[in-house]
């Protein structure tokens, strides 16, 4: 073999084996993850009560202990403080990290997810090298090297109606970092029954918010939101995409309100709702509504005494990140490995690929047609003629009064079945020829991961 092919063929086995390093870690989290049990937790006693500060102590911490809202007081509650962090993400980390660095006694950290590349623009407590690791352990060894009188207490699991209420007990503040609205309902619920104040925040592409919630007699979450958003309106970061800097500004945010807390001097954000456009560069503060009596959590009757089933609440996942929606019946989806025999049998097809032009831009697989799901969702008129053009094309190979079959696919899985409704739609109300179409499971990391190992996985 020449030795650019053998070049080119040990790069491609490289990128195979790295897709398949890549499914098997995630694999291992979730079999981790179904591994755990409740009562695994590490018991924890209380921090001791602290008199004085050391000189070590005074020297590290002088800059802020001259500030007289401060002092040595409130320094002293610092170090006698615990946070609950759950999830070590792209909130959790800058969150964790000055929450470290100012001197709180102890940090929990609970997150079951393991460090992928894609989150080290963000989650700046792991490293390159630890990819693969479970992130609350990368992340307490860096908390460690910054502050090693901190105590970290790392759970390597996820946070659930069976394990909340124990854990959240167990510390003064819980700061919600995650990225899911079973998971927000949940931490809300446990803070609630425990009686802790719980700082929340979220961020999506430029934007963020944070507030805090059940704090000295202000709303909870389910004071400002009753019912959980439908599932399919819910954005994450790894599909609406997020900038690091963005998250980092929250997690800081959300660090100082913790801060503030533990050290008596208070929130300012109970009640409110801060907004952050990064893109304008603006901040707006927003009033929320008072405590609500009817409330399910904090109300005067309460009807959540106990943690319930989040996950069925929302009608989403709280630990699959690709938050997989079931729109289409089995028979209406394909798989990848199905979509390349019938790719590699020649058999007429059109590939339509309804992802946004940003991602078609990162990569694509070279024979599809690309119309936006977002072109499809308000019928643009260019991007029907340009796919019945397509459909007329490619029928002229097909059988003789057979539909073109239409495969759709996106990065994930969700946004193509969502295209197939509408495709489905718009024959009904012949705006489009009868066409059968079938969307592809799991989309093009699906792909990636299953088929084509050279293939970008982002
Ligand atoms: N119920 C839960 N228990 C523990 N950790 C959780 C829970 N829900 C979410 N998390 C964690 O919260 C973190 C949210 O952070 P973020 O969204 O920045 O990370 P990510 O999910 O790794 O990102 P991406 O969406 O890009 O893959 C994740 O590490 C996730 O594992």
């Amino acid at each position: 073999m020449a030795a650019r092919e053998e070049v080119l063929a040990l790069q491609a086995e490289v990128a195979q084996r790295e897709a398949e390093l890549s499914s098997l870690k995630q694999r291992l989290a979730a079999a981790l993850l179904a591994d755990q049990e409740p009562e695994r937790l590490v018991p924890v006693p209380p921090l001791p009560p602290k008199a004085a500060l050391s000189r070590d102590e005074i020297l590290r911490y002088s800059r802020q202990l001259v500030l007289p809202e401060l002092g040595v007081r409130g320094q002293l509650r610092l170090a006698t403080a615990s946070v609950l962090v759950v999830g070590c993400g792209g909130l959790g980390c800058p969150l964790a990290q000055y929450l470290a660095s100012a001197g709180v006694g102890r940090l929990g950290l609970v997150d079951y997810d393991v460090v992928e590349m894609s989150n080290l623009p963000r989650q700046v407590l792991h490293g390159e090298a630890l990819a693969g690791q479970a992130k609350v352990l990368s992340a307490a060894a860096s908390l460690r090297r910054l502050n090693s009188a901190v105590e970290c207490v790392p759970y390597a699991q996820a946070l659930t109606p069976a394990t909340a209420l124990d854990l959240v007990r167990r510390y003064d503040v819980v700061a919600d970092c995650s990225d899911n609205v079973p998971t927000r309902y949940l931490v809300n619920d446990a803070c609630v029954l425990a009686g802790r104040p719980l700082v929340s925040a979220s961020a999506l592409r430029f934007e963020g918010q944070i507030t805090v919630y059940h704090y000295d007699g202000g709303p909870c979450y389910r004071c400002v939101f009753p019912q959980p958003p439908p599932a399919e309106t819910v954005t994450n970061c790894a599909d609406g995409g997020v900038l690091g800097v963005v998250t980092g500004v929250l997690g800081c945010l959300q660090a100082l309100e913790a801060l503030k807390i533990a050290a008596g001097l208070g929130p300012s954000y109970s009640g409110s709702l801060l907004l952050f456009d990064a893109l304008r560069g603006h901040f707006r503060c927003i009033k929320l509504r008072s405590r609500r009596p009817d409330c399910a959590a904090c109300g005067e009757r309460p009807t959540v005494t106990d943690l319930q089933d989040y996950e069925a609440f929302c009608g989403s996942s709280a630990t699959d990140k690709c938050r997989s929606l079931q729109l289409l019946s089995p028979e209406e989806r394909v798989s990848v490995a199905d979509y390349k025999r019938l790719l590699d049998s020649g058999s007429p097809h059109l590939l339509l690929d309804v992802r946004p032009q940003v991602e078609v831009d990162i990569c694509r697989l070279p024979h599809a047609l690309h119309i936006p799901l977002k072109h499809l969702q308000r019928r643009d008129a260019e991007s029907l003629k340009l796919l019945g053009e397509a459909m007329r094309k490619g029928k002229q190979g097909a059988q003789e009064g057979a539909a073109l079959p239409i495969y759709v696919i996106c990065k994930l899985g969700n946004d193509s079945q969502k295209a197939v409704k509408i495709l489905q739609s718009l024959t009904a109300a012949r705006e489009l020829d009868s066409l059968t179409v079938q969307d592809v499971v799991g989309g093009l990391m699906a792909w990636a991961a299953k088929i084509d190992g050279t293939f970008p996985q982002y």
